[in-house]
């Protein structure tokens, strides 16, 4: 039997993890896949570092052109990340005919349409089912066990490092800076942990599930992205007493004016399936017309859930290494000339509910006074509460929860209020999703 021959970039967490499934898995992989895969070169910056894997069957390099440039390899597997080597070696593998796997989810969102169409001129693959939601398939869900559907809505968690986060916080009251170093230690953070924890890295991968969703290019600088870093155990704990969790959230949702494309910490109800998703697990919802509410969940990250996914897109690729690429699963699942120019919305026409909590004094009649501003601006109020000073604190929080209303009119409202002599501080805003 022919073997395919694959050649990796980057031994890191992801990289040793796929090493180490392709040789462990070896027999069921080439009975699956109808051709053996053997990983024949890897590029690594450091040839004397420890790896996660076994080498000893692959030549090592500190060279990725040597991988890239090698003609007896048939698919380059990008793992060093990054978007500025990883690009040049990417469309470089691609001008060369070699097909990829990659689980850059960055340099996907920002230069995939790029990517895809050198791909398509040269009538190889690029595969990134690892790039979005870890060991989970939503890549193939979506494209293709769902291609029968209109997409209205992918909610997911979509980064492991933020989820792990809020968890710990909420069940163990550990400091935020603790548990992060614990993330970066279990290999689930990125290179600059900020990409987790600003919400960029879930902005990536809601760019490529609402590409894929609905038909539309590529649009990174189009969505909306607010991290886990602003938010407070206070906020957590007043949720979990209102019957809710919050969740960092991607949201991608389509109406029939546009398209929303939004990140941000979400509250949602406790009872939901996705609100108890915890640690580094994913979870996506997607909602089809014909199919309703799927949920797909699975771990988000670490080297081998990730590396799952890696060797899943090696096995396609080894699959349809021998048809005919113009009768391929398309890329962003829609044909390339069929892709669509939608209208992306603004932040003011977001439609959802929101948690609003404001801090006052306690005095007599403030409460109406915020409740009139809601009304002034025709947002209805679902519940309202008001708690007590904790200890320390000389102020009382009035928190609502409105119906559903246009973020728009949630800010006007919001502005009225702060500007009153007795509502102390920034307001806190956290949008609810009741996904039902
Ligand atoms: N860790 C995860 O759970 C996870 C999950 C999904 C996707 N990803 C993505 O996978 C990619 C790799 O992430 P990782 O967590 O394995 O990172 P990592 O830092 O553990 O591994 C990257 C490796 O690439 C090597 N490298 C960097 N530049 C290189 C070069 N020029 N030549 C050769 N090697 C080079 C580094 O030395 C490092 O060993 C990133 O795009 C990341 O976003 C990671
Ligand atoms: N840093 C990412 C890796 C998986 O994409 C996360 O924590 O979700
Ligand atoms: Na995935």
């Amino acid at each position: 039997m022919k073997s395919i021959k694959v050649g990796i970039l980057g031994l890191g967490t992801v990289g040793g993890g796929t090493a180490n499934v392709l040789q462990r898995n070896a027999d069921e992989i080439s009975r699956r896949a109808g051709r053996n895969i053997e990983v024949i070169m890897a590029s690594v910056r450091d040839l004397a570092r420890p790896r996660l894997c076994d080498c000893s069957s692959l030549t090592l390099t500190t060279d990725p052109f040597e991988v890239v440039n090698n003609p007896d390899v048939d698919i380059v597997v990008e793992l060093i990340g990054g978007e500025t080597l990883a690009k040049e070696l990417m469309l470089l593998a691609i001008d060369n005919g070699k097909h990829v796997v990659t689980a850059n989810k960055a340099l996907i969102a920002l230069h995939g349409n790029e990517i895809f169409a050198a791909a398509q001129e040269q009538g190889v693959s690029v595969l990134f089912e690892s790039a979005v939601a870890g060991g989970i398939s939503i890549i193939k869900s979506i494209r293709e066990g769902l291609a029968g559907n209109r997409i209205e809505l992918v909610a997911g968690i979509i980064n492991g490092t933020g989820n792990f986060i809020l968890t710990e916080m909420r069940d163990k009251g550990r400091p935020f800076e603790d548990v992060l170093a614990e993330a970066q230690a279990l290999g689930y953070a990125e290179a600059d942990p900020t990409f987790d924890v600003e919400g960029i890295d879930a902005a990536h991968k809601l760019t490529i599930l609402a590409s894929i969703a609905f038909g539309i290019p590529l649009q990174f600088d189009k969505v909306y992205t607010e991290g886990i870093t602003d938010l407070s155990l206070t906020d957590v704990d007043y949720a979990e007493q209102l019957g809710y969790r919050i969740k960092h959230l991607g949201v991608a949702k389509a109406s029939k004016d546009g398209i929303e494309m939004r990140v941000h910490p979400t509250l949602i109800p406790a009872k939901r399936l996705i609100a108890n998703v915890d640690g580094v697990m994913n979870a996506v919802m997607v909602r089809g017309d014909a199919v309703g509410n799927t949920l797909h969940y699975g771990a988000g990250a670490g080297a081998e859930p990730t590396a799952s996914a890696v060797v899943a897109d090696i096995v396609d690729v080894a699959r349809t290494i021998t048809a005919d690429p113009h009768n391929r699963v398309p890329h962003l699942a829609f044909q390339p000339d069929a892709l669509i120019d939608l209208p992306v919305k603004s932040q003011d026409a977001f439609e959802c509910a929101f948690y609003l909590r404001f801090e006052v004094n306690d005095v007599a009649g403030v409460m109406s006074q915020l409740s009139a501003q809601f009304a002034d601006q025709n947002i209805s109020i679902e519940a309202i509460t008001q708690k007590e000073p904790k200890v320390d604190e000389d102020f009382v929080s009035v928190i609502f929860i409105t119906q559903r209303t246009t973020e728009g009119r949630v800010n006007r409202a919001i502005k009225q209020i702060e500007s009153m002599a007795d509502v102390r501080k920034k307001a806190i805003k956290i949008r609810v999703e009741h996904l039902n």
